[in-house]
């Protein structure tokens, strides 16, 4: 999988607090990957930094492969304030004047504000705009010059119901085209709905990093090592309790697709020669994780 932005040990302090503490996740090309956790986490002042409008303390990060180079932000499309165009003009205006700042052709507008549902309002005033409408004209903006990845922060916050499915299913569609996505909520249902990918923060810290799905494992996963993972990989291979063994760091992850405690699966491998020097049984739910992240705050 081609990897579109790899960070390595991001952090970012204001004085005393620490807002971002050694990050390190990277993101693959075509997948939706949210930054999940609740106000004050970390996440605004993560994706400054990979915008290049905050400075990192440490840490460092590569778009596309590539040591830092405004010529990578190009292929960067970003909402990460409320959408901002002028009141009095059009929708199609104000995109003809964005068009001109991206250099991004003209025939561009039209295609874009069809995406986003907004083709047949072309020709009203954005004062005249609901807000939903306003933040989808601010996507049609940001894709304008079609970039390989659109960073959104909390893209739902403030609109009805109606305007958050939209938002939804314009994300999802995106996404589908190629785009990779990565966005920033403080939903849990936003992210398991929209995202493949989540990386959990807490007070700066990365809590979870990885596929929703596997987040979400009914029976849990455990994290386990040994001297030896190819033989353990094997191993737990040959086991009926896994759905799936996946390579994590120096670490592997087995989702189970049945109950099996710590003390068993320990047992077992010691029966099997194998001897762990890691192993931990994480049960919760990509919802129950999420909520002890936010009892934790209050
Ligand atoms: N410029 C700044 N100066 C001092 N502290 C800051 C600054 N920017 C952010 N912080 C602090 O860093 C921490 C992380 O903030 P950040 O905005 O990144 O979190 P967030 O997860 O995006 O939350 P929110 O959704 O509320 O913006 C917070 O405690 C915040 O007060």
């Amino acid at each position: 999988m081609e990897k579109v932005l790899e960070i390595n040990h991001l952090t970012k302090t204001f004085g005393k607090l620490t807002a971002v503490n050694d990050l390190s996740f990277s993101v693959e090309k075509g997948n939706v990957y949210g930054l999940l956790g609740p106000n004050g986490s970390g996440k605004s002042t993560t994706l400054g930094m990979i915008l290049d409008v905050v400075n990192p303390t440490h840490g460092d990060w590569r778009w596309f492969g590539q040591e830092h180079s405004t010529d990578s932000l190009k292929k960067v499309g970003a909402i990460i304030e409320r959408p901002n165009f002028y009141p009095y003009l059009s929708a199609g205006k104000n995109l003809e004047i964005v068009a001109q700042i991206k250099g991004a052709h003209p025939s561009k507008i039209d295609e874009k504000l069809k995406i986003v549902g907004l083709l047949e309002r072309k020709k009203d005033k954005f004062s005249t705009f609901s807000l939903g409408m306003k933040q989808r004209l601010a996507i049609a903006a940001a894709l304008l010059n079609d970039p390989h990845v659109l960073i959104l922060d909390e893209p739902t916050n403030g609109l009805d119901p109606q305007g958050i499915i939209q938002i939804r299913e314009i994300i999802l569609q995106i996404a589908s085209q190629g785009t990779t996505i990565i966005l920033a909520s403080h939903l849990l249902d936003e992210v398991e709905k929209v995202c493949s990918h989540v990386v959990i923060l807490e007070r700066g810290k990365t809590l979870y990093s990885g596929r929703v799905d596997e987040m979400t494992a009914s029976f849990g996963y455990f994290e386990l090592s040994s001297s030896d993972n190819d033989k353990l990989n094997e191993v737990l291979n040959s086991m009926n309790y896994f759905e799936k063994i996946v390579q994590n760091g120096n670490q592997l992850k087995g989702i189970l697709r049945e109950d099996l405690s710590a003390e068993s699966l320990n047992r077992l491998l010691f029966e099997r020669g194998i001897v762990l020097n890691h192993l931990v049984k994480r049960r919760e739910s990509l919802e129950q994780q999420f909520l002890q992240i936010t009892q934790n705050k209050n």
